[in-house]
């Protein structure tokens, strides 16, 4: 077996949501690929500690803020990596690049250089996973309630929403879900079907969110591009890092309207739990639009709800 290198790569986030990548040199591994700036963690730094020091001298560049992202594994035919990702959306400093044969700054939805590096493949489809997931609620405010919210919120940017409806009945349901996704469409959001593998292949969903019982029964991930579940323990965070799942909902995180009587997870807990996964997390339970820093903060890739994210 192939010892263990563990790699720091950063995320540079631009407020236009573009990233910043980086062609590698003549005179390495897979010349001419592109990759996120980063490097080896040194024996004695942490993750951060190497990617601090990475981008400050391959970059030039003094972080500000980095939040723990993503950790993937992958063996090459040289090592076998542990590639921990940071998100960093601030810096000082003007980019002098000293390693990169080029950079670019590209947009998660249409990546326009190639090849990347063939482990960062489920990084480039987890930065195309919105920030915000807002769950549908007709079953309590009614379809047309539903809709008109559904509407507004498009319009305000949100760009990804999970149709769940246990109370409304079959037909009611399938004439519902259909309704939102030709609204979702029209906006270029991502719409997913809890629990109804087969409705969402008949609506044309973009995917499925599976509640954690069906996630903890299944053995292969469905087969539908995005997949996602709820999660309320490691164990299950884990089961979804194993079927390849693209997100994981991890809460509650804060006491819920719906669920005071709960114990959250709070902050600190949340963060451990979320540690070194594969897949990115999105928090869960009682947060609201401000709560996206403090979310980033602990791991999470961003947040979702139902009250306040209908809010637009
Ligand atoms: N920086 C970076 N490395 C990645 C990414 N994806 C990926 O598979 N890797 C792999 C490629 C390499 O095997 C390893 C990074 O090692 P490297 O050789 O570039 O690291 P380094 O900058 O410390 O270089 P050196 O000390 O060997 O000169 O991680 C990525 O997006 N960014």
């Amino acid at each position: 077996m192939k010892k263990i290198v563990h790699v720091a790569a950063a995320v540079i986030t631009r407020p236009d949501g573009s990233v910043l990548l980086g062609q590698r040199a003549p005179d390495t591994f897979y010349p001419g690929y592109w990759e996120f700036p980063g490097g080896k963690v040194e024996a004695g730094e942490t993750p951060r500690e190497a990617l601090v020091r990475e981008l400050s001298e391959e970059l030039d560049m003094e972080v500000l803020e980095a939040h723990p992202w993503l950790t993937r594994e992958h063996v090459y035919e040289h090592a076998h990596v542990s590639l921990h990702f940071f998100e960093v959306p601030a810096w000082r400093g003007e980019i002098h690049d000293r390693v990169h044969a080029a950079l670019s700054w590209q947009h998660p939805e249409r990546f326009e250089v190639g090849p990347m590096l063939p482990a960062n493949g489920p990084i480039l489809k987890a930065l195309r996973l919105p920030r915000r997931m807002a769950i549908t609620q007709a079953g309590d405010i009614g379809c047309d309630a539903q809709l008109a919210q559904l509407d507004k919120a498009l319009a305000a940017g949100l760009r990804l929403v999970q149709i769940r409806e246990p109370g409304l009945s079959g037909d009611a349901r399938e004439a519902f879900a259909r309704n939102v996704v030709t609204r979702c469409h029209a906006h270029g959001a991502l719409a997913l079907v809890n629990e109804d593998i087969e409705l969402a292949r008949r609506i044309g969903a973009d995917g499925v969110h599976l509640p954690a019982r069906q996630l903890a029964a299944l053995e292969n991930r469905p087969d539908l591009e995005w997949v996602g579940a709820s999660c309320h323990t490691r164990d299950e965070l884990l089961q979804a890092a194993r079927l390849g799942l693209d997100y994981a909902l991890l809460g509650s995180v804060a006491p819920t309207a719906s669920h005071p009587e709960r114990n959250p997870l709070g902050w600190p807990a949340f963060a451990e739990m979320v540690r070194n996964l594969p897949l990115p997390v999105l928090a869960l339970g009682g947060l609201g639009p401000d709560d996206l820093a403090a979310a980033k903060t602990h791991g999470a890739h961003g947040m979702a709800g139902i009250r306040s994210f209908w809010k637009a």
